[in-house]
């Protein structure tokens, strides 16, 4: 058979999968509720350089399907059936709409860091997946609205070291501060005025490493930083991975005497990118509960870098988009599958932390979640105060305000850091309570809508705001 009519064939089969497909589901929990967020965004195929291969992966809400031929023993298959495997993330989406991108999963981190908060929108995924098509397409969509940038800092990770990107890519030292926090020594960061930020992004991006190869016709040899400072104080970092890869897609036919550069590049991108996916591994394993293990952060400099932004935990001060990138062809599959898996794991660690913790109010934390809540908070504000903690939820609740402003003075800081403490420690008690309470009024509907009436009495004042009137008529 001609490879054209088995292409048709493996076409119409993914066609008529996607006809049967149930209208895409809700993500679950909704995205406004997530900390942190994890989408798999599928490039189009590009006439010219996808020729010959078929749509390999169909999404549909959270749900993406990577299909493939049927092959018996190596052979191929005539009738070009197609497998399918299901993977489940936050959300996805093969449209290739730049905006929608922005308004469903972008946004939300830009509104984060307009309130003073930390955001972070990473990109990761294969070579040629499409990672710098859509990080510059979303700063490109955020400097359209207006939006007030004070200053930029720019820089990239090239075999393992720190380049400037805004300073002729001078190469910084990355040190651990006294809170643990790791920092790049003398970055500059250029202060910016209405419409002067779209030139030095430019400039930045000007400077960035790149390089002609198989899969990509100007493939980014390094992890690159773009970090835009608000006048709230927030921030807002766009990082563009360099693509994993594999030997055929790292050298380019056209640049063979540079074939050995390439592959130098291709094993420190692909070292610093298996540290990453460990880090990654060894967070879910901890979100699971169980005897912790020590995550391996400072493997690498951009792990080190990456370390408060791949914090999933509900109690996260940054919020982030994780934009998982895969392209649709057939070739790239055993490289989609892989990045797909550890998406699926960075799922998990967010919804398994987020378990914890709804079942797990901070007064009933202990010394160590009490710590590193603390450690956490405002970015590492507070972090040296973190040690002296020494107590467990239960005390930090009960403690007067006064006593507890002792404690934080004898540990080196001031008043006004104990107020806030105390303030925000007992303001997450006050929200976990009113959480507590809606799910048990929620409880409460559900067995009344099936008839048994047999829940706990829900309290009168809150029974509105769950909806309990409108299940009662339905059931009457
Ligand atoms: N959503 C999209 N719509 C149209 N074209 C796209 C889209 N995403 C990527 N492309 C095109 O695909 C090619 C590869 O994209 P890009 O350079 O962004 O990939 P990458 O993942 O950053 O690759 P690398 O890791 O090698 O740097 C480019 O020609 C780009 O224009």
């Amino acid at each position: 058979m001609e490879n054209q009519q088995l292409h048709e064939l493996h076409e119409a089969h993914v066609r008529s999968f996607r006809a049967k497909m149930p209208v895409a589901p809700e993500s679950k929990p909704p995205l406004s509720e997530l900390q942190s967020t994890v989408v798999c965004r599928c490039r189009p195929l590009l006439p010219d350089h996808d020729n010959g291969s078929f749509q390999a992966v169909t999404t549909n809400g959270p749900n993406i399907y990577v299909h493939k031929e049927v092959s018996k023993a190596g052979l191929v298959n005539t009738t070009g059936k197609i497998n399918s495997k299901k993977f489940q993330l936050h959300a996805s989406t093969s449209d290739g709409d730049d905006q929608s991108i922005y308004d469903l999963f972008v946004q939300a981190v830009v509104e984060k860091s307009t309130a003073g908060g930390i955001g972070c929108v990473l990109a990761y995924g294969q070579t040629g997946a499409g990672k710098t098509h859509t990080i510059e397409a979303m700063m490109e969509i955020m400097f359209g609205t207006g939006i007030e940038i004070v200053a930029v800092s720019c820089f990239e990770i090239r075999s393992d070291e720190v380049h400037d990107l805004l300073n002729d890519g001078e190469e910084l030292r990355v040190l651990t501060g006294a809170e643990g926090t790791d920092n790049i020594v003398g970055l500059k960061k250029v202060e910016t005025v209405e419409g002067e930020v779209t030139e030095v992004v430019g400039r930045a991006k000007s400077l960035r490493s790149t390089a002609s190869t198989n899969a990509n016709d100007q493939s980014s040899r390094s992890h690159a930083f773009y970090t835009f400072f608000l006048p709230s104080g927030g921030s807002l970092t766009f990082v563009d991975l360099a693509g994993s890869e594999n030997k055929a897609d790292a050298i380019s036919h056209s640049e063979s005497e540079n074939a050995d550069e390439r592959l130098k590049e291709m094993k420190e991108i692909n070292k610093s990118l298996g540290d990453l996916k460990e880090c990654i591994r060894l967070t879910l394993v901890n979100s699971k509960g169980g005897k912790q293990q020590h995550i391996p952060y400072r493997r690498s400099v951009l792990t080190r870098l990456l370390r408060t932004s791949l914090d999933v935990s509900p109690t996260s001060e940054v919020k982030t988009t994780f934009l998982c990138h895969v392209a649709p062809t057939r070739r790239s599959l055993p490289m989609t599958i892989n990045s797909l898996n550890y998406a699926e794991q960075m799922v998990s660690a967010t919804n398994a932390a987020r378990e914890a913790a709804k079942f797990k109010g901070p007064e009933k934390w202990s010394p160590k979640m009490v710590a590193s809540w603390v450690e956490k908070l405002d970015g590492g504000k507070y972090a040296k105060l973190a040690e002296s903690m020494h107590m467990s939820g239960k005390i930090f609740q009960t403690m007067w305000l006064n006593d507890f402003i002792k404690r934080v003075c004898a540990a080196g800081g001031s008043e006004a850091d104990g107020n806030y403490i105390y303030e925000k420690f007992h303001d997450l008690v006050a929200e976990s309570k009113k959480k507590k309470k809606i799910k048990k009024v929620e409880e409460v509907t559900i067995e009344i809508v099936e008839g048994k009436k047999t829940g706990p009495k829900p309290d009168a004042a809150v029974m509105y705001g769950a909806g309990f009137s409108a299940a009662c008529v339905e059931n009457s």
